[in-house]
């Protein structure tokens, strides 16, 4: 078994004083690393999508409140803390969905409450361990879900839960780089209508490492299920309630009804910081609304008669899931067997 190799293009890169953000929003087309030295731009950059996935999400605001120590801790003229604390809800401010924003913010507020003696190493080391904390759990997630799906036919996947979306090697895509290496030889990618996190991001992050993908659109994924050609559907997740109810990229849900209605098994791949145990369901999960224009023609913005629904998230049933893998383990028909192995 050969050993993972790290993907070359990474979401995010630490240069021990800013943040290298890779500007999702021009791939496939063009690789372009944007450089951050305040929270501001790092909230500005997590809104605008140029990273984007949960953990990223997550991990990207954590250097935010890195940086956001680094330039007002200095400044003795006025409780600097107050500057970071306003720094962090603007971060928080940024989306809503993905719970890695708020539990990585919540570890960075608590270091700070803890008045480290030097905030702007505790800070940057903090930032630096949630970020590998996340690659490691990755792969962990990879092997776990692998030893789960191996065997299968064929198996789709929806958004972009790869390195792109994660500290890196990915979640979903995790699972499907493990189970790669051990003989996995058709995987399939929806589009992920309107961003195309599937057609732009998942097949191109792919391929970077030799691992072909076949891209479907959104609208064909019950005939491939129909066809036979899939036994597992493998996504990410944003937010996973404490019953397993599981908001993720929207169209995951309707994939996982098709998935019921032809007998194929839908598995969630997410680290543990994926879950809010504060939430007893998915009812809670507030889910993100985005700019008509994301999903209108330009040709229609003008016209003030056609507008544009374009909730980004859906909620899928606990019901409906097969199996949930974190690093610290899988729970197998969460619906039934419940998810408090996964609970410290
Ligand atoms: C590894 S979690 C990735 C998760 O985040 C994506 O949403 P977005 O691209 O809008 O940030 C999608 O829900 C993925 O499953």
């Amino acid at each position: 078994m050969t050993e993972p190799k790290q993907l070359a293009v990474q979401a995010l890169q630490w240069t021990g004083d800013s943040l290298k953000v890779l500007d999702q929003r021009l791939l496939p087309e063009t690789i372009a690393y944007e450089d951050y030295r305040d929270a501001l731009g790092v909230a500005e950059a997590i809104k605008t999508m140029r990273v984007r996935g949960a953990p990223a999400i997550g991990i990207a605001a954590a250097y935010g409140v890195a940086l956001s120590v680094k330039q007002h801790c200095h400044d003795r003229s006025v409780n600097w803390s107050d500057k970071v604390f306003a720094d962090i809800e603007r971060l928080a401010a940024s989306r809503p969905t993905a719970v890695n924003l708020f539990w990585a913010l919540d570890r960075m507020k608590a270091l700070l409450n803890s008045q480290p003696e030097d905030p702007v190493a505790a800070t940057q080391a903090l930032a630096v361990e949630i970020h590998q904390d996340d690659i490691a759990a990755n792969h962990r997630i990879g092997e776990l879900g692998a030893d789960i799906i191996g065997g299968a036919k064929g198996v789709l996947t929806h958004c972009n839960a790869g390195a792109l979306a994660t500290g890196g090697y990915g979640t979903a895509l995790g699972v499907i780089r493990s189970a790669c290496r051990r003989g996995l030889n058709k995987v399939f990618a929806g589009e992920t209508r309107p961003w195309l996190q599937g057609a732009r991001l998942t097949v191109w992050e792919l391929a970077q490492d030799d691992i072909a993908a076949t891209l479907i659109a959104d609208s064909a994924a019950a005939w491939l299920m129909k066809s036979g050609a899939v036994d597992w559907i493998v996504v990410g997740a944003d937010r996973i309630a404490a019953n397993g109810d599981t908001a993720n990229k929207i169209g995951t849900y309707s994939l996982a009804v098709l998935a019921k209605q032809h007998g194929v098994k839908l598995m969630v791949a997410a680290p543990l910081s994926t879950i809010d145990w504060n939430l007893a369901d998915g009812g809670g999960i507030e889910i993100e609304q985005r700019e008509p224009n994301e999903l209108l023609p330009d040709s229609y913005n003008q016209e003030s008669l056609v507008s544009a629904w374009n909730p980004v998230f859906d909620v899928t049933p606990v019901e409906l899931i097969s199996a949930i893998v974190t690093e610290r383990g899988v729970v197998l028909n969460p619906s039934e067997n419940g998810m408090g192995s996964l609970k410290l």
